[in-house]
């Protein structure tokens, strides 16, 4: 029997992974996308064309890089609706708005008629049939310590030579946006708890707190 059925997760799940850069989403991903047999969303870094530009200049390419992840997840989740779900997704649409948008509006790197315009698009584009929200969301946790070892290793230049107090920032936000999330299903991990790359098994256990927080629908 496959891990899927054993835990009787629904083939047309979607399971939303959010976390702070470097936390480990995308080897989450990939590691449960195989596991139960799903697609995977994954945001595209290697081919955004802002993203260079707007970590060398908050500035001036706050407002064009989350116009474009925006479009970008918005494309996703339509993909990901066409399709009956059966989805592990990298990040969620919900921390574009509520962690980097709002971030960059707060220490005045995105101007607040640039940011009123974001988040009246992005309000629009959210109220459609086009957007499902995910069964479970997965908020994955950390110390900012190992979290910023993990994107000094990881090796993306423009990460590397950001300051660490925008980690720490981000790291402070995240915590207490996660405490305030009502939007779906919750289940929290911490990366001290499991192993993915050194425990492939340890996948299993996450498999196990999936199902129960999609079955019992309460907020972990
Ligand atoms: N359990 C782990 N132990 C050590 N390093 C890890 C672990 N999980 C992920 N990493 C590493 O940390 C870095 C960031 O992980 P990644 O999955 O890309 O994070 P995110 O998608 O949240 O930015 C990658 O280099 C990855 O190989
Ligand atoms: N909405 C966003 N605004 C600014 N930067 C963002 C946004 N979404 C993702 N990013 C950045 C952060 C990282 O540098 C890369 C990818 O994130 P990761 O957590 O490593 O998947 O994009």
């Amino acid at each position: 029997m496959n891990l899927r059925a054993k835990y009787n997760i629904p083939e047309n799940a979607i399971i939303t992974i959010a976390g702070t850069v470097g936390v480990g989403k995308s080897t989450m991903t990939k590691s449960l996308a195989k596991a139960l047999g799903f697609q995977t969303s994954f945001e595209n870094v290697d081919h955004n064309p802002y993203l260079d530009k707007f970590y060398a200049d908050f500035e001036r390419w706050s407002f064009h890089l989350q116009i474009y992840f925006l479009a970008e997840r918005f494309k996703e989740q339509k993909r990901m609706f066409e399709q009956g779900g059966g989805f592990i997704q990298d990040r969620s649409i919900y921390e574009d708005t509520g962690i980097f948008a709002k971030m960059h509006a707060d220490k005045g790197t995105m101007t607040t008629v640039d940011y009123e315009t974001y988040t009246s698009l992005f309000d629009a584009m959210v109220m459609t049939p086009f957007f499902p929200h995910p069964d479970v969301l997965i908020y994955i946790e950390g110390d900012l310590d190992e979290i910023v070892g993990r994107i000094q290793e990881r090796g993306r230049e423009m990460e590397q030579k950001t300051p660490l107090a925008y980690w720490e920032e981000m790291h402070g936000r995240y915590e207490e946006w996660i405490e305030n999330f009502t939007s779906c299903p919750v289940l929290r991990l911490n990366i001290q708890d499991y192993d993915l790359i050194k425990d492939e098994q340890a996948v299993e256990t996450i498999i196990e707190k999936i199902s129960m927080t999609i079955h019992s629908k309460v907020t972990v």
